[in-house]
Order: C-alpha cells, then structure tokens, then sequence
C-alpha cells in the first residue's frame, strides 16, 4: 500500500443486533488530510470513527491504520501513537489541574512508576507548558480544570493531543457543546494545529457552514453508506439538502 495511507476501510461494516449500522463501505484518506464527516444523526458517523480509532472492530472487510492492520496494534498505547481523539465532553477530570489533564497525553509513553509521579510532580512540565502556550492558556498550567470555560476545556483536550504527537486526529464532534462563536473559534484552532503539525485530521460535525470553512474533503454518511464523497468546492446546496432531508419526507401529501 502506499506510505501516504493513513486509514484504509475496505468493505468495512459493522451491525449493532439486525440491522446494518454501517453498509459494508470503502474509504480511504491520506496523511495530511483534512476532512469532514457530515450527515444526519444516527447515520453512523460516530461508529465511523471509533472504528478509525481502532476503538470498534468491524464485523468483516479490512481496515487499516497507518498502513497496518488495525488487529496488529497489541495494545491502546500502540494506537495512542498513531491516532488521538477528541469528543464533544472533552473527556477531561475535572477536579485536577490542568496540566495534569494535559500530561495525560503523555502516559503511552510512560511507564507505571512514571505516571504515578507525575501526579505528585508534574514530569514533562515544559512540554506541557508549552503545549498550553500554543491553545493561548499559558496562565492556567495550575487552574482547577473545572472552572474553566467549555472553550478553554476544550483547548485543554487540544494541548493534551499536542503533548499525545499522534500522526492523524479524529475529533467527534469537537464543538457540539460550544457557543457559535467558541466553536469557530476551537474549530480554526483545531485545524491550524493539525497544518502546523502536518497532521491527518478527521472529524465529525453537524455545522455543514464550518464544515465548508475549514476542510477540503467532505463524506457524507447516510443511513449508514457513503451519501457523497467530494472536495469541499464541489459540495452544493442540493447534495447538502437531499442529506439531511427525511426520508419519511419523500410523498408526503400523496394521500
Ligand atoms: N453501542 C451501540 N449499541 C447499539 N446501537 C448502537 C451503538 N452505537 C451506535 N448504535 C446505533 O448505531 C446508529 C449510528 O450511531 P452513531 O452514533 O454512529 O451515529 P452518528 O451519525 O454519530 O449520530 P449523531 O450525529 O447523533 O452523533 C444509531 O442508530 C445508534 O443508535
């Protein structure tokens, strides 16, 4: 396979009971490139993407991560390498300081004792202090992380994935809980971070108008197959309102 692959499915599917949640499916996406998944919910773009993380496994097809097999990572901290998530909850403690929820990006490459030291004394401090410097929270290295702001606890999750160094990021949903104004605001940096670092990015979004901003490849998902696959460019209003349109909408009045 080419070395510029950084996730392959082919003929991936996945059922939650009966039905399909994910139609068997074919997606490939290169290092360093910057995509949006939209589509309605439900249509399977969460499943999507924790299969992308290794986090799922599919039913049947292959999948590839970082042009390897994704059953051949032996271990979360493996993936951690290759692939950091960020969700809509930040999935931050609260009740630490912030540099700590920070250096959490650090543990897959620490071993126990180190961790556990780190609790007590912060290890790696500059990098983490750096990290903050970068998502414009220099000041707040000590603050109790639940008193700050959805924004900056989402900027949080940002250094975090910064001080992490995973080769592609694929974000949930990443601005789902923050004001319209924060969330264009976590998007842009998100995306300048993932330039800077010449990183892969994937990620879930129900704004379309960001979505358009901010990425140059846009999937579809609906009812769990590909709905259309196209550079942002050619994505137009049709395609957007045949998306989100409900299928219980097609006839109505025929009665
Ligand atoms: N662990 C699970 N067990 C059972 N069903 C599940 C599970 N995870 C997802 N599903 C179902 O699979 C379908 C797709 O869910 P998924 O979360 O992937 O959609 P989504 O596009 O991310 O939706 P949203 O935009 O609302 O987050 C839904 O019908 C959901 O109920």
């Amino acid at each position: 396979m080419p070395d510029t692959e950084m996730f392959a499915l082919e003929q991936v599917c996945k059922s939650y009971g009966a039905a399909y949640t994910l139609h068997p499916l074919d997606l490939h996406i290169r290092k360093g490139e910057i995509v949006a998944l939209i589509g309605p919910s439900g249509a399977g773009k969460t499943t999507c993407l924790n299969m992308l993380a290794g986090t799922i496994r599919p039913d049947a097809g292959s999948l590839r991560i970082a042009g390897k097999p994704a059953e051949s990572y032996a271990s979360g901290k493996q993936l951690a390498k290759v692939v950091g998530m960020i969700r809509q909850q930040f999935d931050l403690v609260g009740s630490l300081p912030v540099i700590h929820n920070v250096l959490a990006g650090r543990l897959h490459e620490w071993g126990l004792g180190k961790s556990l030291l780190s609790f007590l004394f912060p290890q790696d401090k500059p990098i983490a202090a750096d990290a903050l410097h970068r998502v414009g929270l220099a000041d707040k290295l000590y603050d109790k992380t639940a008193n700050l702001s959805g924004g900056e606890q989402q900027r949080v999750a940002l250094a975090r994935l910064l001080v992490q160094h995973p080769q592609a990021i694929l974000a949930d949903e990443p601005i789902a809980s923050l004001d319209p104004a924060r969330a264009e605001d976590v998007l842009g940096m998100l995306v300048r971070l993932v330039r800077e670092e010449n990183l892969t990015l994937v990620s879930s979004l129900h704004s379309v108008e960001l979505a358009r901003q901010f990425f140059e490849r846009m999937i579809a998902i609906k009812e769990g197959r590909i709905f259309f696959d196209l550079p942002t460019a050619q994505v137009t209003d049709q395609l957007i309102s045949e998306l989100y349109q409900l299928e219980h909408a097609h006839g109505t009045g025929a009665s």
